[in-house]
């Protein structure tokens, strides 16, 4: 048996959802770069479930079905109430009121295709409504009722401060949604496709891909960066901090990826929009800060940044709090997810690899008296 750390360039499915070759990531085969300029966040939606673009009329009925499934069951928000929310990360909420959320839905054990397609509407509806009741109940305010003739994005921003966004921040969301959306077999797709190739429940395949999306190594990384930017402070200040930790041997969040070795294309997009929402809000020296520690990333250990690095500028300049940058992300992925997970029903086998045994043999039983 040969050992694979991390499972490193191990080829685990066939999918036809997303492909990353050459450093470049396609959606069911377009490119993420055309598809960050023109297409919208529930256009991609439908682009990963169904593996083609949607005409007008599949596009407004996939928006009406999503915005009449954004509305939270009343236990959901009871249970989002219930504890102390100034110490509850909001993705362990998240998590959990996901996991709550299939308590309530009459399908979540039918296993049939039509069954877990109304499924995954129901959950990539109600997962914005989570994040931004979670935000305003741990504020002491009530949550907002979504309006129907908002799309995600503006829905999502609207439920999260109670008035309607403007346009250029709906962009911003609706574009990061767009990139962050699926990424072939990242850590917490892979998750999701273990756990349901048991022919366990979507519910039960998004809980546990939650779960591995919180972690800083993925997910996580975002609010990372935002509290290593902080903690910075100031510009001049970024390369002796960054010296600093290196020489400690930490990681640099937001900085590397297992898969890309040049670049992440999507880092670009993200960097654009740093650059134009840190200027407008006066708040240039995250962007100027971002940039100086990636040339420096870059020319001193020759990691490129990836998804995480500059998304945490752009939403810290939308006015969110730092640890809604993982939600938000989680709130696109589930998309991506939903997608692989609709896949391994359809042509599914038990997923289980082999480990190599490396502790001790031959061990006698000793009564528990005379050890
Ligand atoms: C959406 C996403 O999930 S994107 C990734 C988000 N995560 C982060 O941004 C966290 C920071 N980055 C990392 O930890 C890594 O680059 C990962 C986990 C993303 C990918 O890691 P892997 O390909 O498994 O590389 P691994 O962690 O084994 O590191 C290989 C070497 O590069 C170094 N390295 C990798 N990333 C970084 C980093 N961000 N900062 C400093 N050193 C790094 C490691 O220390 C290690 O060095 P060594 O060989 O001298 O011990
Ligand atoms: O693919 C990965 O390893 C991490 C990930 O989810 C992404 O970059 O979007």
């Amino acid at each position: 048996m040969t050992v694979t750390r991390g499972l490193e360039g191990v080829i685990a499915t066939e999918s036809s959802i997303s492909s990353i070759i050459d450093d470049q990531l396609r959606y069911v085969g377009y490119d993420i770069d055309d598809l960050a300029e023109n297409a919208t966040f529930e256009e991609i939606i439908y682009l990963l479930w169904n593996k083609k673009l949607p005409n007008q009329s599949e596009l407004d009925e996939l928006k009406g079905a999503i915005a009449k499934e954004m509305a939270l069951p009343q236990p959901v928000i009871d249970h989002l109430k219930s504890y102390d929310l100034k110490t509850v990360h909001p993705m362990a909420a998240l998590r959990t009121a996901v996991s709550i959320l299939g308590l309530f839905d009459e399908e979540a054990d039918i296993m049939e295709q039509e069954a877990n397609q109304r499924k995954a509407i129901r959950i990539q509806a109600k997962i914005s409504a989570i994040i931004s009741a979670f935000a305003r109940i741990r504020k002491g305010l009530e949550p907002v009722q979504p309006k129907s003739d908002l799309n995600y994005a503006a829905n999502f921003l609207y439920m999260l401060k109670g008035e309607e966004p403007k346009a250029i921040e709906v962009e911003a969301i609706d574009k990061a949604l767009v990139l962050h959306a699926d990424h072939e077999l990242n850590a917490s797709t892979f998750t999701a496709r273990v756990c349901v190739a048991t022919l366990s429940d979507v519910y039960s395949g998004i809980t546990a891909a939650i779960g591995a999306l919180k972690g800083p190594l993925h997910g996580g990384a975002n609010e990372r960066v935002m509290k290593m930017l902080s903690e910075i402070g100031d510009e001049d200040k970024a390369i002796d901090y960054i010296d600093e930790k290196l020489k400690n041997k930490e990681k640099i969040m937001g900085m590397g990826h297992r898969v890309y070795e040049t670049g992440d294309p999507r880092a670009k997009h993200l960097k654009k929009m740093s650059k134009e929402l840190t200027n407008l809000t006066g708040n240039a020296k995250w962007y100027n800060m971002s940039v100086k520690i990636e040339e420096y990333i870059k020319e001193h250990k020759g990691l490129p940044a990836n998804v995480d690095f500059y998304s945490a500028s752009v939403y810290h300049s939308l006015g969110i709090d730092h640890d809604l940058f993982t939600p938000i992300f989680a709130m696109s992925r589930v998309s991506g997810w939903l997608a692989h997970i609709l896949e391994q029903y359809d042509n599914n086998r038990l997923i289980r690899p082999r480990a190599e045994y490396v502790g001790p043999m031959n061990q006698k039983y000793v009564p528990i008296e005379q050890r």
